[in-house]
């Protein structure tokens, strides 16, 4: 834990300056009391009659350095605490950008866990070592200090805290345990509540659906929440009363017992005990301080789990890459690739679906379209020749070079795409200055002018019908420029003017462009507008005449 805290500072010579500075800062705390003791003792002695410039200015000497110190260490602890607050938010960030498609899926909610509970767990830990090593540091010194002034009650004092630490150890171990279970509902609870953030309008129309996330999911989490936060919480309380009562029993025998058995000066006695409850005061802070600690420790072990099961996979570069002009792309090829979902990967019991063999050859410029039934296997042929999803057998060509891990960057960056659950950007990401000419052209093509304008590498109104944002994306991509153009049943959500300019007149405008186009779409009046038609079945695809006899009104 200790190693990836160093990591996420980044140098280790800045934790040896924290550590000198919470020394430093817990110094000054201890010398305090230790003066006040010096002080106590000298008016039991008969010493303190008059004012004593000397020991005022030391007083004030002490307390000044004290706040000074502890003022320099606290706000390099609140640099340090932000660094690793952005250090580990930015490490998840790239763990995500540089996860395959399929890693990513499956750790979602483990990523989106992290980044908002781990994260913040951290910060505030790292926030808290100030005053845990501040108190870690008082109770050294008295240690010594008690060693000092009587090895013997020091030596009763070791067994009393001996027995607290024991105490503490054993249920330590249940008490984590508890917390990495904490940790695990927490995942549970970000599932419900992503439910009823992206469900929130069927939710609103039938609040069954509502009541039944709630009571059937929240109030279940809560209550296994609860019982388990409770035991965690109530075993910390546990190990504070205990902690209290020995000090207390500590206090008893040395006033009630010790100090009269061993006929033990005043001072002595009054000295120890103002130790013993400064040492109290330091040893809670400790107590309170710990499981928030613990819980740094397991979310930090989160961290470096994610991290280690995401390296442990291939990794994919993230670096920037360079587009494949249109006029640079010649072919691409798939001979007889087979994708098969793992029934592991989904939870299911069932053999997992399997599209393919596929053989399929794409030329430039060429306008293919794939249709097929509902769970037929287009979207899963689509991931898998874009590469999201890597096909298990088969191989692809692309310019007549076989894809391997080296050219597999240029090949992800062949492909320009609008999914049919698209997302559309703020901005037009990973693209530099549009020429504007081109955007107000595709805007007038599209029918958007009068909706939407462009101004700093942004459109101007993003509050647009789902069929305009469709437009909208794909004008996006467009701009992109990239060889071939991946539309996941793209003309859906288009009125019926529009889709038939979208095939009549679109297609063959972006075709002399140079574009090559692949497309799943359902919109059989139009298979005539492809150059070649395919059908997906069952994870099989075969080719059709692009202009089926059941539709004699395409040919016109
Ligand atoms: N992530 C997944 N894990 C396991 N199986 C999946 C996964 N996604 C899809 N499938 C299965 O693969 C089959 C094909 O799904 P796919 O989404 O490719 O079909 P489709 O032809 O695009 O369907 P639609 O027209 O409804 O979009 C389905 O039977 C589905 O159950």
């Amino acid at each position: 834990m200790i190693k990836h805290i160093f990591q996420i500072a980044g140098k280790p010579a800045l934790l040896v300056k924290y550590i000198l500075l919470s020394i430093l800062s817990g110094m000054f705390s201890f010398a305090f009391m230790a003066f006040v003791n010096f002080l106590i003792n000298e008016m039991m002695a008969g010493k303190a009659k008059t004012y004593n410039i000397q020991h005022i200015a030391i007083f004030a000497g002490i307390v000044f350095f004290f706040v000074l110190s502890r003022r320099i260490f606290s706000i390099s602890i609140i640099n340090f605490s932000q660094r690793v607050f952005w250090t580990i938010r930015k490490e998840i960030l790239q763990l995500m950008l540089r996860s395959e498609y399929e890693q990513f899926v499956s750790f979602k909610t483990a990523l989106h866990a992290s980044l908002v509970r781990d994260v913040n767990v951290l910060t505030i830990a790292s926030m808290n070592v100030i005053q845990f090593s501040s108190s870690v540091i008082v109770i050294m010194a008295s240690f010594i200090y008690m060693a000092i002034i009587s090895p013997l009650l020091f030596a009763v004092t070791l067994a009393v805290l001996a027995t607290g630490v024991l105490v503490y150890y054993r249920s330590m171990q249940h008490n984590e345990g508890y917390l990495k279970k904490a940790r695990d509902l927490e995942d549970s609870f970000i599932l419900s509540f992503n439910a009823l953030l992206h469900g929130f309008k069927e939710i609103h129309l039938d609040p069954n659906k509502g009541i039944d996330i709630f009571d059937k999911e929240v109030s279940v989490l809560e209550d296994k929440s609860i019982t388990n936060n409770r035991k965690a919480y109530v075993g910390f309380l546990n190990n504070q009363i205990i902690g209290q009562v020995l000090f207390n029993c500590l206090i008893g025998v040395l006033l009630l017992g010790l100090a009269i058995l061993l006929q033990l000066p005043a001072h002595t006695v009054v000295n120890f005990l103002f130790i013993v409850l400064f040492l109290l005061g330091a040893t809670e802070s400790v107590m309170v301080i710990l499981p928030s600690l613990m819980q740094a420790k397991v979310s930090i072990e989160r961290v470096a789990a994610l991290q280690k099961d995401l390296e442990s996979k291939e990794r994919l570069e993230y670096s920037a890459g360079h587009y494949l002009r249109k006029a640079d792309f010649n072919s691409l090829v798939f001979d007889n690739i087979i994708y098969t979902y793992h029934p592991q990967k989904t939870g299911s019991t069932t053999a997992g679906f399997s599209v393919g063999p596929v053989s399929l050859q794409v030329a430039k410029g060429e306008v293919v379209f794939i249709y097929g039934g509902n769970g037929s296997g287009k979207t899963t042929f689509i991931l898998s020749v874009l590469g999201l999803l890597k096909p298990q057998e088969g191989q692809v060509y692309f310019n007549g070079q076989i894809l391997n891990d080296e050219n597999y960057k240029s090949y992800r960056m062949l492909f320009g795409v609008v999914f049919s659950d698209f997302y559309l950007f703020e901005k037009l990401f990973g693209l530099e200055a549009p020429d504007p000419e081109r955007v107000q052209y595709y805007l007038r093509l599209f029918e958007l002018e009068h909706k939407v304008t462009f101004q700093d590498g942004a459109f101007s109104s993003r509050d647009l019908s789902t069929g305009q944002r469709k437009r909208l994306a794909l004008i996006s991509v467009l701009l992109e420029d990239k060889p071939l153009l991946v539309l996941d049943e793209w003309a859906a959500d288009q009125d019926p003017h529009f889709r038939k300019k979208f095939y009549t007149e679109i297609i063959p405008l972006l075709k002399q462009e140079g574009f090559t186009i692949l497309a799943i779409t359902h919109d059989d009046r139009y298979y005539h507008c492809a150059d070649k038609l395919y059908q997906m079945d069952y994870g099989k695809l075969k080719q059709v005449p692009a202009l089926p006899l059941s539709h004699p009104e395409v040919v016109q």
